[in-house]
């Protein structure tokens, strides 16, 4: 078997499709998980020695509701609760059932369903979030609305209370989260970072220090002894436009390819993922061959989580 999890009980990876676009305004990125799998995603996985159980959620619009107003500045509130409630469930059994959990968005409002799932099934677990963005407003902070931009207050219990979101059960310590590759992250988000001093490494701490040290020392806050299980959630948008053009809110001057991989090999490689998000591949955003390069990176960053890369 490759490169596996102590937690893990078995080379079973659930493969969870999550096409949905809901939690910002942009079609598309719904198309990322069946884009992912048509290239190949699924075979790449077994050819590493892992079996493999794919669930597309191909009726996720049958969840839609007949009328969704704004309500307390969020979009689409009662859609975005609706499926990532739905979809919680769908990880949580597969992460009990001792499965490697790798999600496939969608944008990244999903991640109030990764989260869920995974902190329900290991509630000592802690996250590390690889992006440009911080993800963490609040219904009162968000400018734009976009629920996309605010999966982690809900998760982290610093969210007003939003009547639809009520399910969503605070698993998430701030201390338990760490930062990869920030750099656009508006005021407000700024303000809850420092005043919770919540660990977060920018992209200009991956210039300082390199991205062997960040890593380490990302790790070393949120998995001092490195015995506690790890959740990856990686936005494409944390690498720079170059390498991952077609995704909804790209920031320029983000990861390379290799410091993208070496995130993803280097958390492998402590034997502690039990899950990973790819999330934001939109593939009908930029050219054919834009797609392509994104589509591609979206699967050997998974790969690499499931033990590619490692001798
Ligand atoms: N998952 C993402 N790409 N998030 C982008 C969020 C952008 C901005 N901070 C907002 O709240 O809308
Ligand atoms: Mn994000
Ligand atoms: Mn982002």
């Amino acid at each position: 078997m490759t490169q596996t999890s102590k937690f893990l009980k078995s080379s079973a990876v659930s493969v969870i499709g999550v096409p949905f676009s809901g939690g910002q305004p942009r079609g598309g990125v719904d198309q990322g998980p069946v884009r992912l799998v048509e290239f190949g995603l699924l075979n790449q996985i077994e050819e590493l020695g892992w079996s493999v159980e794919y669930e597309g959620n191909e009726n996720i619009e049958s969840l839609r509701p007949k009328e969704d107003p704004d309500a307390f500045n969020l979009k689409q509130p009662k859609y975005v609760s609706a499926v990532t409630e739905h979809v919680s469930k769908q990880i949580y059994n597969a992460a009990k059932e001792g499965k490697f959990v790798l999600t496939l968005g969608g944008d990244h409002s999903v991640a109030l369903a990764t989260v869920s799932g995974v902190f329900g099934a290991y509630p000592n677990a802690c996250l590390i979030w690889v992006d440009a963005h911080a993800d963490i407003n609040t219904p009162a902070s968000t400018d734009s609305g976009n629920i996309h931009g605010c999966p982690l207050s809900f998760l982290t219990g610093i969210a007003d209370h939003h009547p639809d979101f009520d399910w969503v059960q605070p698993l998430l310590k701030t201390d338990r989260l760490t930062y990869i590759g920030l750099r656009d992250i508006d005021e407000a988000e700024k303000k809850i970072i420092r005043d919770l001093n919540i660990k977060a490494f920018s992209m200009h701490h991956v210039d300082k220090y390199g991205i062997g040290k960040v890593v380490d020392m990302a790790l070393d806050h949120v998995n001092p002894n490195r015995d506690l299980p790890i959740h990856l959630s990686f936005d494409v948008d944390a690498l720079d436009p170059s390498v991952a053009p077609s995704t909804g809110t790209p920031v320029r001057g983000g990861l390379t390819f290799r410091e993208g991989h070496y995130i993803c090999e280097a958390i492998a490689e402590t034997g502690l993922l039990v899950a990973t998000d790819i999330m934001e591949v939109n593939p009908t955003l930029e050219d054919s061959h834009a797609v392509y390069q994104t589509v591609q990176v979206g699967c050997s960053l998974a790969r690499c989580c499931l033990g590619e890369g490692l001798l």
